[in-house]
C-alpha cells in the first residue's frame, strides 16, 4: 500500500534519513520507533509531502508520490495526523471534521457521503460528539490530539500516518488514544505509527522498523521486535 524505497531527507544542508526503505501493506499497522531526534518526523513529513525529499522513491498504492504538492498527496488517500495537534482553533469540533474531507471534495477521489462520515467519526471519538459545536481552541490538549486523529480519518484514506498521537496526553487519555488504534485497525484502517510508547506501539503494531540515526537499525514482526533483547534494553524499558 506504501512503500518508502532508499529515501533521504532532511533541512537544508542538514541530511537527517539516510536512505530508509519501509514497507506498510494494507490493512497493516506498522510503527517506526527511535530514540528522539533519530528522524521519525521527518519521515512522516517527507512521506506527506511537507518536505521534499532528497533521494529515494515514495508509492501510494502503486503510485509514485514522492516530489509531489502535500495536497496533491492527500487526495490520492494519504492522511497525516501531525505531530503537536494542529487543529484550527477558531473553529469548530465539526467544522475542522468536515475540513479534513476537503481533499477528497476537490479531488478526483469519489466524494462519498461526507456527513455520513462526520457522523461515523463522531461515534468512533465519542468526547468530539459531545463537543462538535464547541471551538477547537478550548478544546484540553488530549481532546485536540483527537481531534487532529479524527480529522485524518474524514480523508477515508488509504493510509494514515500518525505522528505521536499521545504526546502530552495524561495516561488515562493515552489508554483511550491507543484504544482508538484499535478499532481503526479493526475497521482495516492502514496505518503507520509513531509512538513515544514504543512497547504499546508495537502491541497494537503488526510490524515495526527501528530508526537509529536516520538509518534503519532492525525490523521485522512486532512481536519479534518485543522479545529482542537489544530493542528491549534501548527502547522498551519502562514507559507505557
Ligand atoms: N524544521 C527543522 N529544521 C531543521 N532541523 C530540523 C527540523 N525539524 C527537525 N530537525 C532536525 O532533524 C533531526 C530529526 O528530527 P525528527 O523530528 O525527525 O526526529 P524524531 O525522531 O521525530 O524525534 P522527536 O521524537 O524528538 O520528534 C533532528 O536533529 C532535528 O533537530
Amino acid at each position: 500500500m506504501l512503500t518508502i524505497h532508499n529515501l533521504s531527507a532532511g533541512y537544508g544542508k542538514v541530511q537527517v534519513l539516510h536512505g530508509i526503505s519501509i514497507d506498510v501493506p494494507k490493512g497493516q499497522v506498522v510503527t517506526l520507533i527511535g530514540s528522539n531526534g533519530a528522524g521519525k518526523t521527518t519521515t512522516m513529513r517527507a512521506v506527506s509531502g511537507m518536505i521534499a525529499p532528497t533521494g529515494g522513491e515514495i508509492h501510494l498504492n502503486g503510485k509514485r508520490i514522492d516530489g509531489l504538492e502535500p495536497y496533491h498527496i492527500a487526495r490520492l488517500g494519504l492522511a497525516h495526523s501531525p505531530e503537536g495537534r494542529r487543529v484550527f482553533a477558531t473553529m469548530s469540533v465539526a467544522d475542522n471534521l468536515l475540513l479534513g474531507a476537503f481533499p477528497r471534495l476537490t479531488g478526483s477521489r469519489p466524494k462519498g457521503d461526507v456527513a455520513a462520515d462526520l457522523e461515523k467519526a463522531m461515534a468512533l471519538f465519542p468526547r468530539l460528539q459531545e463537543r462538535r459545536t464547541q471551538l477547537a481552541g478550548t478544546l484540553s490538549g488530549g481532546e485536540q490530539q483527537m481531534l487532529a486523529m479524527a480529522r485524518a480519518v474524514m480523508l477515508n484514506p488509504e493510509v494514515v500516518l500518525l505522528d505521536e498521537p499521545s504526546m502530552g496526553l495524561a495516561p488515562i487519555l493515552v489508554d483511550e488514544v491507543f484504544r482508538i488504534i484499535e478499532r481503526l485497525k479493526a475497521a482495516g484502517t492502514t496505518m503507520l505509527l509513531v509512538e513515544q510508547f514504543a512497547a504499546a506501539a508495537l502491541a497494537v503494531a503488526d510490524y515495526g522498523y527501528v530508526l537509529e540515526n536516520g538509518r534503519i537499525a532492525v525490523h521485522g514482526r512486532a512481536e519479534k521486535l518485543r522479545n529482542d533483547p537489544a530493542v528491549k534494553a534501548a527502547y522498551l524499558g519502562g514507559g507505557h
